[in-house]
């Protein structure tokens, strides 16, 4: 052994980690974590606030904005999501979709930290437990959506999204180039920005609704 700092003890390579192929730096990426951690909490913490009700209203306004962008949705490929901790609702839009000849798809995990599937659904499917409680559709049947649908628990002004902080999204839409993006959410959802980091996709289209 010989006392010369090796490669992996120098601070200056411990202040980077690879993230998915990225250099980041370490204590960016600490500052930028903790801002989003305090930033989910106010977010969680304005939806509770929300009644029923309302989060009712905003859905199905939601709705009408996805059928003005989306348009004729026969033969289309859609993934959209089954609510989770006061997300909105859409079950009832994925519902006429299919009616109107779409073909949709939820997010299934086929573990941990890995990019999110997209599971054939219909208003009659089975469903089981996945991963973190969430509904899955029973029977596996991958699809490969040409629109994704997106629950925005934040987004910032560049359109780069803030959610439950698995970085599942993210890291799912960097091998989806191809899907085009729709985040959907309440108003209040807005934030100045997120401090996006190399792993962080913008997405396509936002619709908030009050
Ligand atoms: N409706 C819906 N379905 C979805 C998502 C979503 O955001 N909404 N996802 C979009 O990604 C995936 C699930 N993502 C999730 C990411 C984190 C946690 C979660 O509970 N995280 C823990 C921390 C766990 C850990 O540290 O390992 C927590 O917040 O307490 C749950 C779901 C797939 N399905
Ligand atoms: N493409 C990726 N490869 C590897 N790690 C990633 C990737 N994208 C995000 N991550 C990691 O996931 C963690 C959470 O990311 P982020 O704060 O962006 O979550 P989020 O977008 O709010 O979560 P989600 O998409 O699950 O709702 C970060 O520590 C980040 O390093």
């Amino acid at each position: 052994m010989t006392d010369r700092p090796s490669p992996s003890s120098s601070n200056s390579c411990m202040s980077h980690q690879l993230v998915d192929g990225h250099v980041v730096d370490l204590d960016t990426v600490r500052d930028v974590a903790r801002f989003r951690n305090a930033t989910r909490e106010e977010l969680y913490a304005k939806r509770k606030a929300v009644s029923l009700d309302a989060r009712r209203a905003t859905a199905t306004a939601i709705g009408t904005l996805l059928n003005e962008a989306i348009g004729d949705p026969k033969n289309k490929v859609i993934a959209a999501y089954w609510p989770i901790r006061g997300e909105l609702d859409l079950r009832d839009w994925m519902a006429n979709m299919h009616n109107r000849g779409a073909i949709l798809s939820l997010p299934v995990m086929p573990a941990k930290h890995q990019p999110l599937e997209f599971h054939h659904w219909t208003p009659q499917s089975e469903m089981q437990m996945g991963h973190f409680n969430i509904p899955i559709p029973a029977a596996s049947a991958p699809l490969d959506p040409d629109i994704i649908v997106v629950p925005l628990l934040g987004v910032d002004a560049a359109q780069y999204r803030l959610g439950n902080g698995g970085g599942y999204y993210d890291r799912t839409l960097a091998r989806r180039p191809n899907a085009h993006t729709i985040g959907i959410g309440a108003e209040f959802c807005q934030i100045q920005t997120i401090f996006p980091q190399p792993w962080d996709i913008k997405l396509n289209t936002i619709l908030l609704a009050p």
